[in-house]
């Protein structure tokens, strides 16, 4: 499967995110068909550093287990020490150029960007992929800017170099279609399956909204 193949049902999940066990929803939602998780620790109830790579370990097993690549968000040395698959950075964290650099040739790095120049400037600096967002408002990220919107998607969408692209913030069931017909690759959520009462179903139910079919 290619990376823009894998960007389809993007999880991205800590365990502040989560109402069950993390290890739990993981595997729930692997059943349910993701096809890329993203660790991502942040937040008032977030692990210890010990914990945290503990959680790590674990998730990244269970992703294994599927055949599902393991990111990190932001921390690039906790995703070298483990061997995870790559890494997602945004405006805040580490350049693409920086990790690009110093990691090994097929570590997955993904970028984030709001705007037409953060996406040219990911894609110049070597950036896999871009997490484009917040399409719409979002409870799950604290300091996240104002909503784009699916036409300021939509308008991002032509200077990402080809990148491959997932949309992110504030996707559910209810408007994943939409987002999907923007051009977008796939789908990137946190709790639209971390805080279902069943993650494996909201899973499924997403993976099929963001199947392509074969006119697309
Ligand atoms: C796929 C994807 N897209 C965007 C983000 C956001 O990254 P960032 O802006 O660095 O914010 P934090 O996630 O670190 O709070 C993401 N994590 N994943
Ligand atoms: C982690 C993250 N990054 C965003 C960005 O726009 O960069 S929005 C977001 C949170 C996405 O969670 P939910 O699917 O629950 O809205
Ligand atoms: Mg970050």
């Amino acid at each position: 499967m290619t990376l823009r193949q894998r960007l389809q049902l993007y999880f991205i999940m800590g365990s502040d995110d989560c109402l069950h066990a993390p290890e739990q929803v993981v595997e729930e939602a692997l059943a349910g068909g993701i096809t890329l998780f993203q660790f991502r620790e942040k937040g008032a109830r977030a692990h210890s550093d010990t914990a945290t790579r503990a959680l790590a370990l674990e998730l990244q097993q269970r992703c294994r287990r599927h055949d599902v690549p393991f990111v990190v968000n932001d921390d690039v040395e906790l995703a070298l020490a483990i061997g995870a698959d790559g890494v997602h950075v945004g405006q805040q964290d580490e350049s693409v150029a920086a990790i690009r650099a110093r990691c090994p040739r097929n570590f997955i790095i993904g970028a984030s960007a709001i705007s037409r120049e953060e996406a040219e400037r990911a894609s110049r600096e070597g950036a896999d992929y871009l997490g484009i967002g917040p399409v719409l408002a979002t409870g799950s990220k604290a300091d996240a800017e104002r909503p784009i919107g699916l036409q300021g998607l939509a308008d991002i969408l032509p200077f990402t170099g080809g990148l491959p692209t997932v949309a992110i913030g504030g996707i559910d069931a209810s408007c994943c279609a939409r987002v999907m017909r923007t051009g977008v690759d796939g789908v990137a959520v946190i709790s639209a399956i971390s805080r279902a009462a069943a993650p494996r179903q909201a899973a499924a139910g997403l993976k099929s909204l963001t199947a392509r079919q074969p006119a697309d």
